[in-house]
């Protein structure tokens, strides 16, 4: 089992995330908390009222976790293509795979990243979900969670172990299918701009990349907002009965909109985010090839 492809996808994955979570932390407050009127709305109060740190909180967890989902996710992926196609990355320009093939391999990574994903998502969510300011007004109250781990011990505390997977069955729905069109949308769009058995360009990554990101998340969103809301729902006691009451009832009170909250910022974030992902990802196996 080559083991380039998982290192490069931590690599990627970390390069990705630093660039990405100051928007992801903007989609995740406007799905959970009606307080904002939009993007520009939640990004001015988040930095009047906790500067650009604000937009990092969460972060430092998801540095290490979220590299290593990523590695999972491309290790994964590419050595079921290995066992599928008996080809290499590096052999895969050359003799490439069916997209029934990478459909395949995508929704397996995608289906076994999520049992790595799961616990670290939850904090994050969590943590960017705290909207004290670092520095506090005298007499406020702390925010819940000191840090990721102390979030994490409260959770394993208060919720019992399973706790620390609230959410997954959510992001298996949305993770599965959607990273097999992740990565079926980079491998088109790669072949439609390249010449047959050659390397793709640094543009073509890059723009692949990027839309293929885009591609996934726009499908993902809906099951992406009722995650985000079973994870929260455990510290508001709104315990919802599963996915699909989740579904029912955030309808219910907010109409078929709430299903697209986030959609634009998510949008906006996956490019740049997948671009860098996908250019260090194949440059770190060609310079290793
Ligand atoms: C499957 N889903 C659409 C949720 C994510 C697909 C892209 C994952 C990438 N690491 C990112 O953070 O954008």
């Amino acid at each position: 089992m080559p083991v380039e492809e998982f290192v490069a996808g931590w690599i990627s994955g970390a390069l990705g995330l630093v660039l990405g979570h100051p928007f992801d932390t903007v989609k995740v407050r406007l799905q959970t908390q009606t307080t904002y009127r939009g993007i520009i709305d939640c990004m001015v109060k988040t930095y009047r009222h906790e500067s650009l740190l604000g937009f990092f909180k969460g972060m430092s967890f998801p540095i290490a976790s979220i590299a290593m989902v990523n590695s999972v996710l491309f290790g994964v992926y590419s050595n079921t293509l290995l066992a599928l196609t008996a080809t290499s990355h590096q052999e895969r320009r050359a003799q490439p795979p069916s997209y029934i093939h990478v459909f395949t391999a995508g929704c397996t990574g995608g289906f076994v990243q999520v049992y790595c994903l799961a616990p670290f998502d939850l904090i994050k969510v969590r943590l960017q979900n705290q909207t004290e300011p670092r520095a506090r007004p005298p007499g406020s109250p702390p925010p819940r969670y000191r840090g990721p781990v102390h979030c994490a011990v409260s959770i394993f505390q208060e919720e019992g172990p399973r706790g620390l997977f609230r959410g997954a069955w959510a992001l298996t729905l949305r993770d599965t299918p959607t990273l097999g069109i992740y990565f079926v949308t980079y491998e088109w769009l790669c072949r439609q701009s390249t010449r047959d058995g050659q390397d793709p360009s640094p543009a073509t990554v890059l723009v692949a990349g990027g839309f293929a990101g885009i591609a996934s998340w726009a499908v993902a969103t809906p099951l992406d907002v009722i995650k985000s809301r079973l994870q929260m729902a455990g510290l508001k006691r709104r315990a919802y009965r599963g996915v699909l009451d989740c579904m029912v009832s955030s309808a219910r009170q907010e109409g078929l909109g709430v299903f697209f909250r986030g959609l634009t910022i998510n949008s906006a974030r996956a490019f740049p985010v997948n671009a860098v992902t996908f250019l260090s990802y194949e440059y770190l196996l060609r310079s290793w090839g």
